[in-house]
């Protein structure tokens, strides 16, 4: 059997006193992109920094390629993490404005000291090949467009040689044609060099388009996780249903199912008791209120958190 791309184990990640990511697990498969969703402060972005080692879990075990970090050598783990690399939300933030992009091409081979002309040459042609030509190279990030910088970005997590990437809204803030042409390259470089994505957004619409699988977190937990397909076309958590039928693009509206999400995610200072979307939920009950629902396996395959995940729709028909 391959081994996982990753894995993370009852993670939890405590900032002070509050828990922001609260015993999550994630599998991560060679090859396949998986999507991380949720509300803003739900802890996407602690899982990518947990996952790509710029945050400590406070418990929990993650494994890189099937091996277990945390028994590791300090040496193996730095090597381990190396093979994941984070592409960040906004590249003005991780590409100096000092430099030109072909120093910044240059500087991740240079921090591993394994620059050599090999290495340049390997860079150089991937970044030709994805219309980051040689007339860029003495321009400065202010000079490049917003693709252009993602572009960038992209060169300098790749050149790092990683076999998983963490994209955390990789798409935000481009326009829609520049987006699609992001997608796509995402895509074809990740079968071309045979990448695992992790790939966090709120964006439902890029998560359908770009994903294999979905994870959808509320309050530092996995609320429900399966195929895209099958948690967009029968979503079987209420959350998940709300959140896609908030957005008004992916076409859940017709099915008469539209939720409206009531009132604010909760603060991870003083998280519900039971059920933590029990408050915002259309079908909670008095159980929902006392009693934490287990992330359980459906017949169909996908994992829900819920005590009434046949109150929600379509999962009875798929699997009774
Ligand atoms: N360094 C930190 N110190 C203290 N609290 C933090 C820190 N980083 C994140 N948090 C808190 O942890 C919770 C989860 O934050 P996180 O950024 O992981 O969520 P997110 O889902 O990625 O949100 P967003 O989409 O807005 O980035 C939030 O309540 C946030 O305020």
């Amino acid at each position: 059997m391959t081994a996982l791309a990753l894995s993370l184990k009852n993670a939890i990640i405590r900032y002070g006193r509050m828990t922001a990511v609260d015993g999550l697990s994630l599998e991560l498969r060679p090859g396949e992109t998986l999507g991380l969703v949720g509300e803003s402060g739900c802890g996407k972005t602690s899982v990518a920094r947990a996952i790509a080692g710029l945050q400590p879990l406070s418990s929990g075990e993650l494994a890189i390629g099937g091996e277990a970090l945390g028994g590791s050598p300090a040496a193996r783990r730095r090597d381990l993490q190396r093979k994941v690399q984070l592409l960040f939300q906004d590249p003005a933030s991780s590409l100096s404005p000092r430099l030109t992009v072909g120093a910044l091409m240059a500087e991740p081979l240079k921090i591993r000291r394994t620059y050599s002309a090999e290495s340049w040459a390997r860079i150089a042609a991937l970044a030709e090949s994805i219309g980051l030509g040689k007339q860029l190279l003495p321009r400065y990030p202010h000079q490049l467009s917003g693709g252009q910088a993602r572009r960038v970005a992209l060169v300098r997590a790749i050149a790092a040689e990683p076999s998983i990437i963490v994209a955390d809204e990789p798409t935000a803030g481009l326009d829609i044609s520049v987006q699609g042409e992001l997608l796509n390259l995402l895509r074809s470089l990740r079968d071309r060099l045979q990448l695992s994505y992790l790939f966090i957004s709120h964006n439902l619409n890029v998560v359908g388009r770009v994903t294999d699988r979905v994870a959808i977190m509320y309050l530092g937990q996995i609320v429900e996780s399966g195929s895209t397909r099958q948690l967009f076309s029968t979503p079987a958590h209420p959350y998940t249903r709300a959140l896609l039928s908030s957005n008004l693009t992916v076409d859940t509206q017709r099915r008469g199912d539209r939720i409206v999400l009531k009132g604010e995610l909760p603060s991870p200072h003083e998280p519900p008791t039971g059920c933590r979307f029990h408050g915002r939920c259309p079908v909670a009950r008095a159980v929902c209120a006392t009693t934490q629902p287990r992330l359980e396996t459906l017949s169909d395959g996908r994992a829900v958190a819920c005590h009434f995940p046949s109150e929600t729709g379509f999962v009875q028909a798929m699997t009774g």
